[in-house]
């Protein structure tokens, strides 16, 4: 059995709506994370995916709950002092939506680099321009392309540029909110393949959050169902997809279309 990387435990969020009302986004989630593992994180649209990774990217302070990540609490942490933390840089997210995450102004060398000026030890920050470009490299975007502005590149290249900036500290978990779900079909399953390779190569766990069911049912070991907020059905991908337990998650299945007609291999080989 591998090494439990994080854990979540009852973790709550409430959004003020005014007036004294909340909106409970997520509600009472538990799960734990293994390392090495694709743990897909899946539910209709408003279910609460996006928000959870968030807190679990320390991006959002959860309303209740703990998080553990490679043994330390990380409820402790919070806000600015969480930003200097060790844990910091092995906690990456890449977004949904590249051109609206990507500072504009930015060149992509400059953006891939700046979690190093942010968080990287004085031998990194010396390295900086060697490491932007290997990890540009094992993110399939060309050096060439590192002079470029995020509005000059490919919807295809800007995921690239994130997923190297993500990577360039050489974290041990990335959280993927929807990572191509802005890209066409073709161009997607080029960008999972590249996932795929960069986590075998640098020993990566992955929470992938997508609508995508198909996909994760070819890439994922273990999956969450959130529906309303709460964690509905979990358990290993299989037994989701051959024996969901829930009148929910059969729905999600049974709105699949084509199962099982894209060709990914996890290993990050490209398909014969
Ligand atoms: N900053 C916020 N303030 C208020 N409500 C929010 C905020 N962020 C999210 N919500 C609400 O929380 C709920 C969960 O949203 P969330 O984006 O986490 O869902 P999701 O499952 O990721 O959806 P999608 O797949 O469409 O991205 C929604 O009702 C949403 O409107």
């Amino acid at each position: 059995m591998t090494e439990i990387l994080l854990e979540a435990g009852a973790i709550v969020k409430d959004f003020p709506l005014g007036r004294g009302k909340v909106l409970r986004a997520v509600d009472q989630v538990s799960f734990k994370l293994r390392t090495g593992e694709i743990l897909g994180l899946v539910g209709e649209s408003g279910s609460g995916k996006s928000t959870l990774a968030r807190i679990l990217a320390r991006l959002l302070p959860q309303t209740e709950g703990a998080i553990w990540f490679d043994k330390a609490s990380l409820a402790s942490f919070s806000g600015p002092r969480f930003a200097r933390m060790a844990e910091r840089r092995d906690i990456q997210m890449v977004f949904q939506d590249p051109l609206a995450s990507l500072n504009p102004r930015w060149r992509a060398g400059q953006i891939i680099g700046d979690p190093i000026r942010r968080l990287g030890t004085a031998e990194e920050k010396q390295k900086r321009p060697a490491l932007v470009a290997e990890a540009a490299e094992r993110s399939g975007l060309p050096a060439a392309l590192l002079n470029s502005f995020p509005h000059q590149l490919s919807g295809g290249q800007r995921a690239r540029v994130d997923i190297a900036r993500a990577i360039v500290l050489r974290p041990k978990l990335l959280i993927l909110d929807e990572p191509t779900s802005a890209l066409d079909a073709s161009l997607q399953a080029h960008v999972v393949q590249t996932l795929m390779q960069l986590r075998a190569d640098l020993d990566l766990t992955y929470i992938f959050v997508t609508h995508d069911l198909n996909l994760v049912r070819l890439i994922a070991d273990r999956i969450l169902v959130m529906q309303k907020g709460r964690l509905v059905e979990q358990g290993p991908a299989r037994q989701i997809f051959d024996t969901p337990k829930e009148a929910y998650t059969r729905e999600l299945i049974a709105a699949i279309p084509q199962l099982g007609q894209r060709r990914i291999d996890r290993t990050g080989r490209t398909p014969v």
